[in-house]
């Protein structure tokens, strides 16, 4: 890994005393000042790192003099050893970053304030820092269960290989952690060195991004918020666009999840030097693959033993050939990517949601490339919201109903041309589907297609494509579920994925948001954050960075950290780039 700190631009003198000259009371943490002062510049000017800072001293003592046996390893910024601090007897890991490229007292401080603003259960947490004269430490949370390698590719004789539905919560934890960053924390962070040995796990395999924020700050990237072509040394997991010389962004980060996502499914390293030639770089020895769906259960890790759904196999290598696309448009958005996760990790016995999911994904292209991967249990509701219903107002915004329309126009024409012509196999009809994502024809061309609600000519305002896991039990309560589908809010056997097609970094973490049919408050922002996890028994509750106390500040206080921020590009959200 790069330096961390190596090009750290602090436009004021907003810094507070530095480590060492807050050392009476190290360990007592600094709090951050009021909420309201925090919207004032002049007052902002004083604010801290809500993070302890601790003196070198301390941290010495935490870690045995930094001694040997508490070194957990070294990376590219420098060491991190396993330390506990004396005052509170709490684990945690130092990381004592590389002396070159070592930078201001107060230009550290404001990297920090900006690291500690970045608070999600899927990401390490930052704990306090230290700048004793020409020490720069940062003191992270403890995570006690090793890292994603440990556990998958460096397993100790008669160690218990991670099973498939485990693979799949880690790989949903890390888009939580990542769609954290991309989408709920404004400006945007890309992450950039995402990668399996970035991947912390707990005792109970629950996964933490570490690292996360810290290379994001490299010669020049402070000059431009939006993009940044710094250094992203991850040897297998940088997207292409690095190779070409192009500036990173979100969907570069997307690529590094699909990297990651492969090693899940198939148990091999990104890079992998002792196979043979042409299967040492993962993502080329997986792309023939992906064409052929029917080879999809062949690459999944010997070791699984065959245990996982068909199902679930087929629809992670389809989201994972997704992440993997060569151009970052084509790519998925990560909550997209976490959405489709969401599913693959339910605790059921073959990977099957208990409950009639309908899923609506901010971006057609995965709900049609899932509907592809689901053996044929798994179908597209196209255009469902009916004119004046509520929830299709809810979904978008005025100028993307405009657009929608439009978009509808064309689907129904092309709706028009394809109902003359129906003479195709499913599964011809199913590649043409894959071809033309816009088509209507991927609500009537899929094996389910009769339970596929016809596109309502009056549904000029039809937001998107919706995706119902169905199954052939169902298959004669197909009214019932239409109804329900349009209208109920009360049927328990129905839980339906909504998300806001319109990013608004504004708001708490409101853009995923899992309504259960049969929840009554529907109104109740905060209960909505929190469906998702309700549903899945994660420990995760997203936060946003900022909250609306300082939503005022957030562009000022961008512009004093060095995080690299970025906005999405044109055309990554909202409906899919092939449209
Ligand atoms: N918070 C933490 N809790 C437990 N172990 C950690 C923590 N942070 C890092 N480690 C471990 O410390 C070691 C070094 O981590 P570090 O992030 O510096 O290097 P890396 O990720 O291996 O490489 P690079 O930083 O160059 O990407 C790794 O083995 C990592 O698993």
């Amino acid at each position: 890994m790069m330096n961390c700190f190596p090009c750290f631009t602090s436009q004021k003198s907003s810094i507070p005393p530095s480590g060492n000259e807050t050392s009476e009371n190290n360990e007592q943490e600094v709090r951050p000042p009021p909420v309201a002062a925090v919207k004032h510049i002049e007052e902002r000017e004083t604010e801290q790192p809500p993070v302890k800072t601790f003196n070198f001293r301390e941290l010495a003592t935490a870690t045995k003099n930094f001694r040997q046996e508490c070194l957990l390893g070294e990376g590219g910024s420098g060491r991190v050893y396993k330390g506990t601090l004396q005052s509170t007897g709490q684990l945690v890991a130092v990381k004592q970053l590389d002396k070159h490229g070592l930078h201001g007292t107060k230009e550290f401080q404001a990297e920090v304030l900006s690291l500690s603003k970045l608070e999600h259960p899927n990401l390490v947490k930052l704990i306090g820092y230290c700048a004793d004269g020409d020490q720069r430490l940062l003191v992270f949370e403890y995570v006690s269960g090793g890292s994603l390698p440990d556990h998958l590719f460096e397993q100790e004789p008669g160690q218990k290989p991670i099973d498939w539905l485990t693979r799949m919560k880690i790989a949903f934890g890390a888009a939580q952690g990542l769609d954290y960053l991309h989408d709920k924390v404004n400006p945007p962070v890309i992450y950039r060195d995402l990668k399996a040995a970035n991947i912390l796990l707990d005792d109970e395999f629950y996964p933490k991004l570490c690292d996360y924020g810290l290379n994001n700050l490299a010669p020049g990237a402070g000059d431009s918020m939006f993009h940044s072509s710094c250094v992203m040394d991850t040897y297998g997991y940088s997207a292409p666009e690095y190779t070409r010389g192009e500036d990173l962004t979100v969907k570069s980060d997307v690529y590094s999840f699909g990297v990651v996502l492969l090693e899940l499914i198939t148990g091999r390293r990104a890079v992998d030097t002792t196979k043979p030639n042409d299967e040492q770089n993962l993502v080329a020895w997986a792309q023939p693959i992906f064409r052929d769906p029917k080879r999809y259960p062949d690459m999944a890790d010997p070791l699984l033993k065959k245990n996982f759904s068909e199902r679930g196999i087929n629809q992670a290598v389809a989201i994972t050939s997704m992440c993997l696309q060569e151009e970052p448009t084509a790519r998925p958005l990560i909550s997209d990517v976490m959405v489709a996760l969401s599913f693959l990790s339910m605790s059921t016995e073959d990977g099957i949601p208990d409950a009639v999911p309908i899923l609506s994904f901010r971006d057609k292209s995965m709900s049609i490339a899932l509907s592809r991967h689901g053996s044929c249990s798994v179908t597209p509701f196209s255009l469902l919201q009916k004119e004046g219903d509520e929830d299709s107002s809810s979904v978008s915004s005025e100028s993307e109903d405009d657009e929608k329309k439009e978009e509808s126009k064309g689907s129904k024409k092309k709706q028009k041309e394809d109902s003359d012509d129906e003479s195709g196999s499913d599964d011809e009809k199913g590649q043409e589907e894959v071809e033309k994502p816009g088509s209507s024809k991927s609500s009537s061309s899929d094996s389910g297609s009769e339970r596929a609600s016809p596109i309502d000519e009056s549904n000029a305002t039809a937001q998107s494509l919706e995706i119902k896991y169905s199954y052939s039990s169902e298959e004669e309560e197909e009214e019932e579920d239409n109804e329900r589908l349009s209208s109920s809010k009360s049927d328990k056997d129905c839980t339906s994925f909504r998300y806001d097609s319109e990013r608004n970094h504004d708001d708490s973490p409101k853009n995923t948001s899992i309504a259960h049919d049969d929840h009554s408050d529907d109104d109740d922002d905060e209960d909505h954050e929190t469906r998702l996890e309700d549903i899945h028994s994660s420990k995760s509750e997203a936060h946003s960075v900022y909250s609306d106390d300082d939503d005022d500040d957030a562009g000022e206080e961008s512009g004093e950290s060095s995080l690299n921020r970025a906005e999405p590009e044109e055309g990554d959200h909202g409906s899919s780039d092939e449209e």
